[in-house]
């Protein structure tokens, strides 16, 4: 087995579970490949015993690697995303961050979590991805165009409220007047979209959400729509630019472009190991439904 590891900060507590990690992974003979900055990052003391492989980008990858293990919060994990795109390899989270809604694993379960890991006792989520293009040239977009939790279009470096122009397959749907506008997927529906109202979506339905940011309007609400869904925006700012957001990425638009949404050509797999529902990390990560009668 070929597995990847990916992580983007490294602090002194942390050591201990990932030498957990290493430990367990070369006890069971897995080939490991460390992306190579993350790798620079907790090089340290002699540590790790071993000398690893390295990955630094896409290009180095392919689909023989059956995982790529995050280490680190939902950032981490969003983040892995560029780095397998298209490739079909699976990424699991574990959590030494804070929230780890995405990275399920808690730092306190690694062992266990490989051993489900190498004895196959899990089941591949295939996620939805979104991506954008616009009607206006933006190198940003040319190459990590997509996104797993949410695409946004917000105000920017102004406390003016910006005008989003929506089609939906072509046909006008309203204007928000709002600080901005979320296109969530069933994923990002726990994230941004849920700060703003949003509702909680099941990973696999086939779904988006339109979930405006602030609108001033007692009538503008969150809305579910079917995932093959068309969304044009047209982005009417009183500055120059707003600024559009691909998960953890941002890039700036200018005023009057108009963008168009669609559900990525490709998706996400992750692994959900037994014992890990969807529903389990709603009720632990979210205290869903959380009473103090229960
Ligand atoms: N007001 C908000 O809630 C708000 C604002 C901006 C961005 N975000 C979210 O943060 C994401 C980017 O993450 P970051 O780490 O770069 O920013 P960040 O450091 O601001 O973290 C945002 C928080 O959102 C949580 N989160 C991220 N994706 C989630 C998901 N799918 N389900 C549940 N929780 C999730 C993270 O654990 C973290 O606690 C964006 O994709 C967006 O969904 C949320
Ligand atoms: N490899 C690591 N080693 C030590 N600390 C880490 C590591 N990765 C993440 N952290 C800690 O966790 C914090 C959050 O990490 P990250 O940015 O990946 O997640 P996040 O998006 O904030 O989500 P979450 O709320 O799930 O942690 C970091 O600011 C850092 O303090």
């Amino acid at each position: 087995m070929k597995v990847g590891i990916y992580g983007q900060y490294y602090k002194g507590e942390a050591i201990s579970y990932i030498e957990i990690l290493l430990k367990t992974l070369a006890a069971k003979n897995i080939d490991v490949f460390i992306e190579e900055n993350f790798y620079d990052l907790i090089k340290v003391n002699n540590f790790p015993e071993k000398e690893y492989q390295t990955f630094s980008s896409y290009k180095d990858l392919d689909n023989s690697f059956e995982v790529m293990l995050t280490v680190g919060g939902d950032g981490t994990f969003l983040r892995a995303v560029t780095f397998v795109r298209d490739l079909d390899i699976p990424i699991l989270g574990i959590n030494i961050g804070r929230l780890g809604f995405l990275a399920t694993i808690q730092k306190d379960s690694i062992s266990e979590a490989i051993n489900l890991l190498i004895t196959r006792k899990y089941t591949i989520n295939e996620r939805t991805l979104l991506s954008v293009t616009s009607n206006k040239k933006n190198d940003d977009l040319s190459e990590i165009n997509f996104a797993l939790n949410e695409i946004a279009v917000s105000r920017r470096n102004t406390t003016s409220m910006i005008t989003v122009e929506s089609y939906l397959n072509d046909e006008y749907l309203t204007s928000y007047w709002a600080d901005g506008l979320i296109v969530a997927t069933p994923t990002g529906s726990t994230g941004y979209s849920l700060s703003c109202g949003g509702p909680v979506i099941t990973p696999n339905t086939k779904s988006l959400v339109l979930t405006p940011i602030a609108p001033h309007n007692l009538n503008a609400r969150p809305l579910v729509i079917p995932e093959n869904t068309n969304i044009k925006l047209k982005i009417i700012a009183r500055e120059k630019q707003a600024l559009l957001s691909l998960d953890s990425r941002t890039t700036t638009i200018d005023s009057n472009s108009v963008i168009t949404i669609k559900k990525a050509d490709f998706s996400l797999k992750t692994i959900q190991l037994d014992q890990q529902t969807f529903f389990k990390t709603l009720r632990d990560k979210l205290l869903w439904g959380e009473d103090k009668r229960n």
